[in-house]
């Protein structure tokens, strides 16, 4: 079986313990790192082993970290993963039997080692007893979708796509960071537009702008913009943009929209 498997520092031990027994027993598995004991971000290394399965490239994953809880709670974020955190053996085989948990998560600070492969052996060797799972499944698949069409949790996101042209450059040739700011109080008001249509937003404030990659003529960027706080008189609408060609961030921010009343004075935001 192809088997993804990533971790933390936290998790790191046990990830190599893991990927030997794995291996010797005739698995292919594929190492998303970390590849040291020094102290990382989990995100950076279990969300590209999640993606690994929810794209097919894996048929299962392995995320480990500290509690693993962490790591879970990432792993869940992608869509088609269903990841368990196990710690005991019934745990493990219940995720198989009632959850089809395509990721199990462990925490190396919660078990031991040898039922840290006891519990990799167990999921691995247990099969999904649908029945009256098989309709629960089909639950957190529909609320998957209604997050993904924007029905259900977080505000829906609004992007826009722009190729930058030899008009949007400054003296170095590099994006000229006030198109960029324009374009994205555009979007963040948009966005709080489209979300509270009967409110009449005006931009508040945008905080930092800080550029953490140059955008180049020619290169694809994304923004997106989602209103992530509703207060009394204002949303906080998060804007990110990456630049599509590298897929890398050139910058993330919040702008505040305050909604005014006829007369131009703060008002409670419509809904
Ligand atoms: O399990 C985890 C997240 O749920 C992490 O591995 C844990 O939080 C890392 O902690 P530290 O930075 O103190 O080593």
């Amino acid at each position: 079986m192809k088997i993804a498997i990533g971790s933390d520092h936290a998790g790191f031990d046990y990830k190599g313990k893991i990927i030997e027994m794995l291996t010797a027993a005739g698995h292919e598995v594929s190492d998303f790192g970390t590849h040291s004991a020094e102290s990382v971000d989990y995100p950076t290394y279990i969300a590209p082993t999640a993606e690994a399965v929810a794209r097919g490239v894996c048929e299962r994953g392995i995320v480990l970290g500290g509690s693993g809880n962490g790591e879970a709670i990432v792993a869940n974020k992608i869509r088609g993963i269903r990841c368990a955190v196990c710690w005991t053996l019934e745990t493990a085989r219940l995720a198989r039997l009632h959850n089809d948990a395509n990721v199990i998560s462990i925490g190396q600070r919660t078990v031991p080692v040898e039922l840290a492969l006891e519990i990799v052996r167990t999921w691995l060797g247990e099969t999904f007893e649908g029945g009256r799972h098989e309709s629960r499944l089909q639950g957190i698949a529909e609320v998957e979708q209604r997050v993904a069409a924007g029905s259900l949790g977080a505000y829906p996101a609004h992007e826009k796509t722009l190729l930058i042209r030899p008009e949007h450059l400054n003296q170095r040739g590099t994006l000229f960071g006030g198109y960029m700011m324009q374009w994205a109080d555009d979007l963040a008001f948009t966005a709080a537009s489209l979300t509270f249509p009967k409110a009449n937003f005006v931009t508040r404030r945008v905080e930092a702008f800080d550029f953490s990659s140059p955008v180049q003529n020619g290169d694809i960027v994304k923004l997106r913009a989602r209103v992530a706080k509703l207060g009394n008189t204002s949303t906080a609408v998060e804007v990110v943009c990456v630049n599509a060609r590298t897929d890398t961030l050139v910058f993330s921010t919040t702008a505040i929209m305050v909604h005014l009343d006829p007369d131009g004075q703060k008002a409670p935001v419509p809904q």
